[in-house]
């Protein structure tokens, strides 16, 4: 599997003209940055810029790299930035299966076969047909994950991914987030007031003032 790089270079976020946060950082294929910081100090906006959907309050400068694909102001979906959010976003009206292959990226050749290695990889073997809202946070949010990774990101931004799974998901979960992600070789940023977060994603800490 080919490892990505990305690169903030020399990006600067201004909220009305006050500078918010400056930040230069690389990240090789399967490092994952984390982010920390006191509420408003530009964690969230940052991955928004990243994800290519700054808020028209804000200006910015400098440039986000994606490879040596300039990504900067890109939408997500376009550049194959990848998020993860502390709610497990998946669709009410589709099946666990459906919400899986929606997921998976267009054209694969064998979907149904995806699908069912994908629940078995997350341990949710004959979990396809049931609605996402009778499955448990754990679940909910395993399937999250593996939803993200048949979209085959190129990158991936984690906002505070851990905080609504009770403290016993927690380290499961981390170190099922972390494993997949650096065996693919994605190049992460995490969001995090934890710091047990922090050191499970075993890489650089960046403290926003
Ligand atoms: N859409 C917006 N328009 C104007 N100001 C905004 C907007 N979104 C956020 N802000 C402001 O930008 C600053 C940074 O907000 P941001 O959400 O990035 O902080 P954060 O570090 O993620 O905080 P938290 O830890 O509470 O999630 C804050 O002062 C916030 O009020």
């Amino acid at each position: 599997m080919k490892a990505h790089e990305l690169h903030l270079q020399q990006v600067r976020l201004c909220l009305q003209d006050k500078l918010l946060l400056a930040l230069d950082a690389s990240l090789a294929g399967g490092e994952v940055l984390t982010i920390m910081g006191p509420s408003g100090s530009g964690k969230s906006t940052l991955l928004a810029h990243v994800a290519g959907f700054l808020p028209p309050a804000f200006r910015a400068s400098g440039k986000v790299m994606l490879d040596d694909e300039d990504i900067t102001s890109v939408s997500a979906e376009r550049s194959g930035v990848g998020l993860l959010f502390q709610d497990p976003l998946l669709f009410p009206h589709l099946s666990v299966a459906g919400n899986l292959r929606f997921g998976l990226v267009p054209g694969h050749p064998k979907p149904q076969m995806r699908v069912e290695q994908a629940l078995a990889e997350i341990g949710l073997s004959g979990f396809g047909s049931r609605d996402p809202e009778t499955l448990s946070g754990g679940q909910r949010a395993r399937v999250s994950l593996m939803r993200l990774l048949l979209s085959e990101p190129r990158a991936v931004l984690l906002d505070e991914p851990f905080s609504k799974l009770d403290r016993s998901l927690r380290a499961e979960m981390r170190q099922l987030v972390f494993e997949h992600l650096t065996s693919r070789g994605l190049p992460t940023i995490l969001v995090t007031h934890d710091h047990e977060d922090a050191e499970a994603a075993r890489g650089r800490v960046i403290e926003l003032f």
